[in-house]
């Protein structure tokens, strides 16, 4: 069997990675620190290193022992308001995290190195078109969508200098079972959980803001055709389609059975208005689609929270 390394296996997308390689057959090694993914999380039929990327000679005896011949990596640090308040940390982990991984790929002779990017927050506000391809320079705002610009740039440079394929994959916002509601995550994570609770749910702004909603399932069978059918490329992963925050309020108020109005709060700073992709290019190259209509893939995030919850009363 070929080994394959999935960094951030544990987290909220990593485990959807985790899960569509092990339902292949190609059990995978997850190497995560456990600092936003959590163990309930893996599936035990993986090979578990709890370490940290930052943490070069641990890095080294995972690729020395394994010598994986593919690399997923998802760990990072995930959240966009906490690299304004720290720079320097969001950097240490994904540039410099990152690039003790791609070393060590050159070094062990890794065959495709899978990034995992953002398409939200290294495009920016100003953009030529809505929905955004590929082909719109990014203007990150964040040192986060700057650390993942600079990764896709560090990419190019590998494949060049020494012939390590890559693929970068820029992520509309995604949701599904397993993001953790705590904290910085995202919005439907959020409100699922709130919704169950029956607690207050927030509204930033006027509730117009407008994403691109994608599910985690779909965006880990991206990756799997990533490994298997691209190289040397970066590819936008949403839907097309952009919904307000005020209809993801309403879908899942329906879905939930939620009974209160949400309580709108002051706009939060640096908040996007708008961000939808255009995903042509995956179609194109590695015949991708979204496959889960946001509702069908409310329901299934809502199920989940609901039992967690059950379990956990
Ligand atoms: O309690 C909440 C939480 C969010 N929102 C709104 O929901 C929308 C989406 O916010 P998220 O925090 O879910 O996601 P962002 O669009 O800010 O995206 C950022 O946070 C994501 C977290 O899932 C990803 O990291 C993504 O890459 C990054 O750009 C925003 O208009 C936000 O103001 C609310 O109204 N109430």
């Amino acid at each position: 069997m070929e080994n394959i390394v999935v960094t951030g296996g544990a987290g909220f997308i990593g485990s959807h990675v985790v899960n569509e390689l092990i339902e292949k057959n190609m059990g995978p090694i997850v190497i995560d620190n456990l600092s936003s993914g959590k163990i309930e999380n893996l599936d035990p039929r993986a090979l578990f290193y709890q370490q940290d990327i930052t943490d070069l000679e641990m890095m080294e005896r995972v690729f020395m022992l394994h010598k994986p011949r593919y690399v997923f990596h998802l760990a990072a640090q995930i959240s966009v308001s906490q690299s304004v308040k720290d720079p320097i940390e969001d950097a240490r982990i994904n540039i410099l995290g990152t690039l003790n991984l791609l070393n060590l790929s050159v070094k062990y002779g890794v065959e495709k190195f899978i990034f995992s990017s953002t398409g939200g927050a290294i495009y920016g506000d100003d953009v030529s078109e809505i929905p955004t391809s590929e082909k719109e320079f990014p203007k990150p705002f964040s040192p986060y969508g700057i650390a993942k610009f600079s990764v896709e740039n560090y990419l190019r440079f590998y494949s060049e200098q020494y012939g390590l394929k890559y693929v970068a994959l820029r992520y509309a916002n995604v949701y599904g079972e397993r993001q953790d509601p705590h904290g910085e995550a995202g919005v439907v994570a959020i409100f699922s959980k709130r919704m169950l609770a029956n607690d207050e749910v927030i509204i930033f702004g006027d509730g117009e803001n407008v994403r691109d909603y994608v599910y985690a399932g779909d965006v880990a069978h991206a990756n799997v055709l990533a490994m298997e059918k691209v190289e040397n490329e970066v590819i936008n992963i949403g839907t097309g389609i952009g919904t307000s925050v005020n209809e993801l309020f309403a879908l899942l108020k329906e879905i939930t059975g939620y009974q209160k109005e949400p309580v709108y709060a002051d706009p939060r700073p640096g908040d996007l208005r708008k961000s939808i992709l255009k995903w042509d290019k995956a179609k194109e190259l590695m015949g991708w689609e979204p496959t889960v209509k946001l509702e069908d893939g409310l329901v299934k995030t809502v199920e989940f929270f609901r039992t967690e919850m059950g379990a956990s009363e």
